[in-house]
């Protein structure tokens, strides 16, 4: 029997759910928004975004041709974007829309399916003119930018390198004649590849080159480089321009190549924050950091934990909702097939993808946090914290692109057969967020870089030099005894940070042995870097672990009871399921005994029991509208089987019924005439 739920047909299942659910839902919507106020502002937001229908296309974007496909995301692109300057912008207090409002950002995912082709131009080309122009560049660029009167990108990547930025081959030679530079691309290697809307949609771009100044090389820097023209949208002569061609997602946002052969830009072109060429060419660094150039990309890498958290709670909510209402196999004769949801297997796959989705959402808001206090400080010329930053954002990038790419699979798997259809939402979830772990730094590499991070902080606690708070824990990796394992959130918690110490100690050790046998320090290090992947990663895995249990503790002081009881459910199950992940470590590192993980493992079943009956609602308390999720299993209502098969009708497959194939190709096989 269906049920009505606010005017909507819901099926029954999820309305048993519904009822089935202990706490106030609402209160757990306001934890995951980081406050009622925030959730108030969102809904307003989304009402006037997505209530009018603009999101909604004729036809599915699967089944357009990716020409259409394109042009609808431009046409849709373009709508929100107006929306963004007027009404967005207003809502969400902002003087100007741009990228400072995440929750404008994650609405705009009930306009694509894949990605806006302005991915780019909101989320790397205007925060680059933020954060590497001087005052007077940014007066003139910001505001043509923020109103889209210019279109941009950031082409740093290259055919031949992507990760070892210090390889670009992209030339930008200083001409004093002209005080102007000369953009060349010398070889095939050195044309951009990958940036977002190059192909088709960007007038302008940020473009990383070696800057060349009375010949000598003085390293990346970026430029601001108009390609197409602004009126007709042409290339500029001594542009070569286009799309890369189909990829695994990300197909309507037109990645593009780009080559110069001696193209001209202005001297005050290239972006001058952090260093400058003079007239003459003299060139000046005025920052005090060799690595601030790379500021856009940290940036990013710190949006993206944000990202991956929202869209990892998407495909819960439709993996839970979907088992929910999905029964199969019969292991009771005398009883009804039960909800797959009730089977502890499709838990286990399921309430770690929940919980993670909570533990990245609240360390993206303390990064976020941790992030403005670094900017704040650099403003007052004060650099010291940046290493600490770059190896925490490094780390948590990796982790949690990688956990969610995974942890959305194994949605798709907990979903059988149907969660191969596009239609169910999760391979384009999927297809985006496993470009997350490589773009904007690749996963071993940002591991690496916070291993390099974790090697200095080890030596130095082994000197009793004062150590930095994200590694303070550093300082007992000393104390010649394991650590003691205790089954408590705090006790796991600080045997994940001495898996993290102990696993760094043995790099520490291995690298000192291969270097006293002879080799160097390059190829000792090179020899650990399996390991020392891994001790970045248990690194990461403690932080996230740590900072999750104390953000939730925060949060919930004044809720009530139940409330409180789910969400410390939800870290405790966090925090079984890594430590039983990782038994192997603890028994390296720990005191932990063969019992303890028995009784552990025994704890986090008994774990699943208790979340179950409130599975639904802590998805629905992520309160993700239909048009977010863009998915026939996850739907509020539940009427699963229903849409599978509307959508099913809409196939262009089915307009005909028969085939031309059929004459073509079926018919004179078979008659034994081809
Ligand atoms: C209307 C439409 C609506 C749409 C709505 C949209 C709204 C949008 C708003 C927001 C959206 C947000 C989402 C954004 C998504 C954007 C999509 C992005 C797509 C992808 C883009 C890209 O991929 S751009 C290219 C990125 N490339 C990389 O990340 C390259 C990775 N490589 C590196 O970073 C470096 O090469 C590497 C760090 C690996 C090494 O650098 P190197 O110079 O060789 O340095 P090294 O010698 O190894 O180290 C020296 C020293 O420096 C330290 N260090 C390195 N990097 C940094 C740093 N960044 N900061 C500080 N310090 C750094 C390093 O650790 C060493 O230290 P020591 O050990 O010597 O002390
Ligand atoms: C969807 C998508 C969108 C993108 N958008 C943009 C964009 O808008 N602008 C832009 O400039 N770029 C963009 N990129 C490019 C992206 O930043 C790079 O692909 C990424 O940084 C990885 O670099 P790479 O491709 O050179 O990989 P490689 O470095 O060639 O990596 C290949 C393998 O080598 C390993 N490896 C490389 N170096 C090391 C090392 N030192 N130690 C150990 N292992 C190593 C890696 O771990 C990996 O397994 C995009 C990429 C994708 C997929």
């Amino acid at each position: 029997m269906t049920q009505t739920n606010n005017n909507m047909t819901v099926n029954p299942d999820l309305a048993m759910e519904r009822a089935k659910c202990n706490f106030n839902v609402l209160e757990v919507t306001h934890i995951f928004d980081g406050g009622e106020r925030n959730t108030l502002q969102r809904k307003k937001i989304e009402d006037v975004a997505l209530n009018s229908g603009a999101s909604k296309d004729a036809l599915g974007e699967e089944h357009m041709s990716p020409k259409e496909k394109y042009e609808n995301a431009v046409r849709k692109s373009c709508i929100y974007a107006t929306m963004m300057k007027n009404e967005l912008a207003e809502l969400s207090g902002l003087e100007s829309f741009g990228v400072s409002s995440p929750v404008i950002r994650r609405t705009a995912d009930a306009f694509f399916k894949e990605v806006s082709p302005f991915l780019l131009h909101l989320g790397m080309f205007v925060p680059t003119i933020m954060g590497q122009c001087t005052p007077e560049q940014q007066s003139y660029w910001l505001p043509r930018a923020l109103d889209m009167q210019i279109i941009g990108t950031y082409a740093q990547t290259e055919l031949g390198h992507g990760t070892f930025i210090r390889g670009l081959e992209t030339t930008a030679t200083y001409d004093p004649e002209t005080e102007e530079f000369v953009l060349h691309s010398p070889t095939l290697s050195s044309y951009k590849w990958w940036a977002g809307g190059l192909g088709k949609t960007v007038n302008y771009c940020i473009v990383v080159a070696q800057l060349y100044t009375k010949g000598e090389c003085h390293g990346t820097h970026p430029f601001i480089v108009q390609i197409r023209d602004e009126d007709t949208h042409v290339p500029l002569p001594g542009i070569k321009v286009g799309e890369i061609g189909p990829k695994m997602g990300f197909n309507t946002a037109d990645n593009g190549f780009l080559g110069f052969d001696h193209y001209r830009i202005p001297r005050e072109h290239m972006l001058m924050k952090n260093a400058q060429v003079l007239k003459d060419g003299t060139y000046v660094k005025v920052a005090r950091h060799g690595k601030l150039t790379y500021g856009t990309m940290v940036f990013v890498r710190v949006v993206l934990v944000n990202e991956v958290a929202f869209n990892l709670a998407k495909a819960s909510t439709i993996a839970v909702r979907y088992s929910a209402i999905r029964r199969q196999s019969k292991p009771k004769p005398d009883e009804v097939e039960p909800q797959i949801l009730d089977y502890v297997t499709q838990q286990h796959k399921l309430f770690i993808a929940i919980a993670t989705a909570h533990a990245l959402q609240l360390c993206s808001t303390w990064l976020w946090e941790s992030f403005s206090a670094v900017l704040a400080q650099m403003k007052g010329g004060n650099t010291d914290t940046l290493p600490e930053f770059h190896a925490l954002s490094s780390c948590l990038k990796a982790i949690s692109t990688s956990d969610s790419a995974h942890l959305i699979e194994q949605c798709r798997h907990a979903c059988g057969g149907h969660g191969y259809m596009i239609s169910s939402g999760i391979p384009n979830l999927y297809n985006f967020v496993s470009a997350t772990r490589t773009y904007e730094g690749d996963y071993t590499v940002l591991l690496l870089q916070t291993a390099r991070f974790l090697v200095k902080a080890y030596e130095q606690a082994e000197a009793k030099k004062p150590l930095t708070p994200t590694v303070s824990y550093l300082a007992h990796a000393f104390s010649g005894s394991r650590a003691t394992w205790d089954n408590s959130p705090d006790g796991i918690i600080r045997s994940f940070q001495a898996l993290a110490a102990g696993k760094t100690a043995v790099c520490v050790t291995n690298m000192r042995k291969r270097m006293r046998a002879g080799l160097s320090q390059v190829d000792a290090w090179e020899m650990s870097t399996i390991q020392l992947v891994a001790a970045a990663e248990a690194h990461c895995r403690a932080v996230i672990a740590d900072t999750y249990r104390k953000e939730i503790v925060r949060l919930t002081a004044n809720s009530s009871p139940n409330v409180k009881v789910v969400m410390d459910q939800l870290t405790t199950l966090y925090l079984y399921y890594w430590a039983l992940e990782r038994t192997g470590d603890l028994l390296m590192f720990t005191s932990v005994s063969q019992k303890d993980l028995v009784d552990l493992q025994i704890a986090y079943e008994e774990l699943l029991l208790k979340i179950r009956p409130n599975a639904v609602g802590l998805v629905d308390a992520f309160d993700l509208r239909d048009e977010l999720l863009h998915s026939t299993l996850g739907s509020y209502d539940g009427r699963v089987y229903e849409r599978l098969m509307e959508e099913a009708l809409k196939s262009p497959m089915n307009k005909e019924p028969v085939s031309d194939a059929y004459s073509k190709y079926l018919r004179p096989m078979m008659k034994g005439k081809l």
